[in-house]
């Protein structure tokens, strides 16, 4: 960002030449050149962070901008963190933020916005290709589609592909975990999303839990490409610039297709992947004979509507989603592997929006009868039902203005990741930066699920506030409950 310009938007690294063919593909088709954008997304922890690092410092030729949205008000711990690490000082600069939540659920108001600045920046474009990387609570689906279809981008940026990016750890809970009455399941929307899935965290099972975790995967997106990564390192000639969304290319429509009819009028999706053993039209049907030219909105009434151009396409590929989705949270009962084999849906890439609502008319079908209400999407005011994230899941923000004991914090961490007994919470994630007794360095703190690490990092700067900060995200959490326990363990006055 420039010093002159507080209204421009911060842009991400500057490298020197074009990508690895020496051109954009929009450039080679010889068209006005747009900036090819990848979506990364995928639940918290998985890796999504990780990857973006792994790009980053990678020598791939693009100048990247990246817009990162975190999770609640966890904005800032891991990016001054990940920007100040060994490897990405002057290369990625700085990152675009929103800071308001929910990408999904601000689509209009502040991701597009902040795209817009980003193509507006005066002087002209430093980049040439961007990356978003969602908040591991992110549908990615109105993100996508605004991409594809806003009047106003669809000039200047091509949709290039959406990778999610996946826990191989946790996976198996996270896709099947129930959800409150109405309230969408992230993780399998990300997955039905996805134009490649990075099967991450190699290193941490075996083969069993591997193939386990593609089943799943298959049983929602059976034709995504997955990649087994440790670190989220991949050839990134599989994930940049595949032009998947080409607006060209032939759009090939999932023969979930005919389902989507009768999916509206029962009020939730039918023909999922096996389950219940019931499919709208079979493979090989031309799919193109149910595309309805109907208008389909996200999470927002103020978000953008589809354009003709799209619209039916997508309508059609949603409810293609959606089944996809019903395929493995059809039986999500917790534990529950009663996932169809892989082959049961034709490839949904390029998957667009609206999995959204017949999402959410799925998961009211199948919902154990908790009332929904916007929850996360409060930060979406005009959040439609059809589309509310578990309001169960908060974040709690902790803050300690004096250097922690690192044991006493590691024994905090234990108690409350580990000292489980019978207690109603489940916390997903934990990030901190923390200021440690005795250390010139920053600490960070990872925890996904039960499993964390505590790392030293890069030294503070002369001047900077040596304040620790630690967020909790999770269902069911108990502020109070935390608080208490970070004052006794963590921020204890002094004797
Ligand atoms: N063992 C192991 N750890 C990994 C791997 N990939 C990422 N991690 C660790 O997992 C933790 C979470 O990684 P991130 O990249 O921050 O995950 P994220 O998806 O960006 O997380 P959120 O932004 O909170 O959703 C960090 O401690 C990483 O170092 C892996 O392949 N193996």
């Amino acid at each position: 960002m420039g010093p002159e310009d507080d209204e421009e938007v911060p842009l991400a690294l500057a490298l020197e030449d074009t990508g690895p063919s020496g051109k954009l593909a929009s450039e080679q088709d010889g068209e006005p050149t747009t900036v090819p954008v990848t979506i990364v997304t995928g639940f918290l922890g998985a890796g999504k962070t990780t990857l973006v690092k792994h790009i980053l410092t990678a020598n791939h030729g693009y100048r990247i901008a990246v817009i990162l949205n975190e999770f609640g008000e966890d904005v800032g711990i891991e990016s001054s963190f990940v920007q100040s690490q060994e490897g990405l000082q002057g290369t990625n600069g700085e990152w675009v933020e929103l800071t308001n939540g929910c990408m999904c659920c601000a689509v209009k108001s502040d991701f597009l916005q902040a795209l817009e600045s980003l193509l507006e920046r005066p002087g002209g474009r430093t980049f040439d290709y961007i990356l978003i990387e969602t908040s591991g609570l992110a549908n990615p689906g109105p993100i996508a589609t605004a991409l594809w279809t806003d009047a106003e981008l669809e000039s200047r940026v091509n949709l290039d592909g959406v990778v999610t990016v996946v826990d191989a750890v946790n996976i198996d809970r996270q896709l099947h975990e129930p959800r409150p009455r109405g309230a969408v399941n992230e993780a399998q929307l990300q997955v039905a999303y996805a134009d490649i899935v990075l099967l991450n965290k190699l290193d941490l099972v075996d083969e069993e839990a591997l193939m386990r975790s593609e089943a799943d995967i298959r049983a929602i997106n059976s034709g995504v490409n997955i990649v087994r990564t440790s670190r989220a390192v991949v050839d990134l000639g599989l994930i940049l610039n595949r032009n998947g969304y080409s607006h060209k290319g032939e759009l090939v429509l999932p023969p979930i297709a005919e389902a989507d009819d009768e999916a509206e009028d029962s009020g939730h999706p039918r023909g999922g992947a096996g389950v219940g053993g019931e499919r709208g039209s079979t493979a090989g049907e031309t799919p193109s004979l149910r595309r309805r030219s109907t208008g389909v909105s996200c999470c927002s009434s103020r978000a953008h509507s589809f354009h003709a151009k799209s619209g039916a396409a997508a309508a059609t590929i949603a409810a293609a989603a959606a089944a996809a989705v019903a395929a493995c949270g059809g039986s999500s009962a917790a534990g529950s592997r009663d996932l169809s084999p892989a082959g049961s849906l034709a490839p949904v890439s390029p998957l667009m929006a609206a999995a959204t609502a017949a999402a959410g008319k799925f998961s009211r079908a199948s919902g154990d009868g908790a009332t929904a209400s916007p929850g996360l999407g409060a930060n979406a005011p005009e959040a439609s039902p059809d589309h509310v994230h578990d309001n169960s899941v908060s974040t709690i923000s902790l803050r300690c203005e004096h250097p922690v004991d690192l044991s006493r914090f590691k024994s905090w961490v234990d108690h409350l990741l580990w000292d489980r007994e019978s207690r109603p919470d489940e916390i997903y994630r934990m990030k901190g930066l923390l200021s440690v007794t005795g250390s010139d360095k920053k600490h960070s703190l990872q925890a996904v699920y039960e499993l964390y690490e505590i790392m030293p990092g890069p030294a503070w700067q002369a001047g900077e506030a040596r304040v620790s900060r630690v967020v909790l995200i999770g269902r069911n959490l108990r502020p109070a409950a935390v608080k208490q326990s970070w004052a006794e363990y963590v921020d204890a006055p002094k004797s």
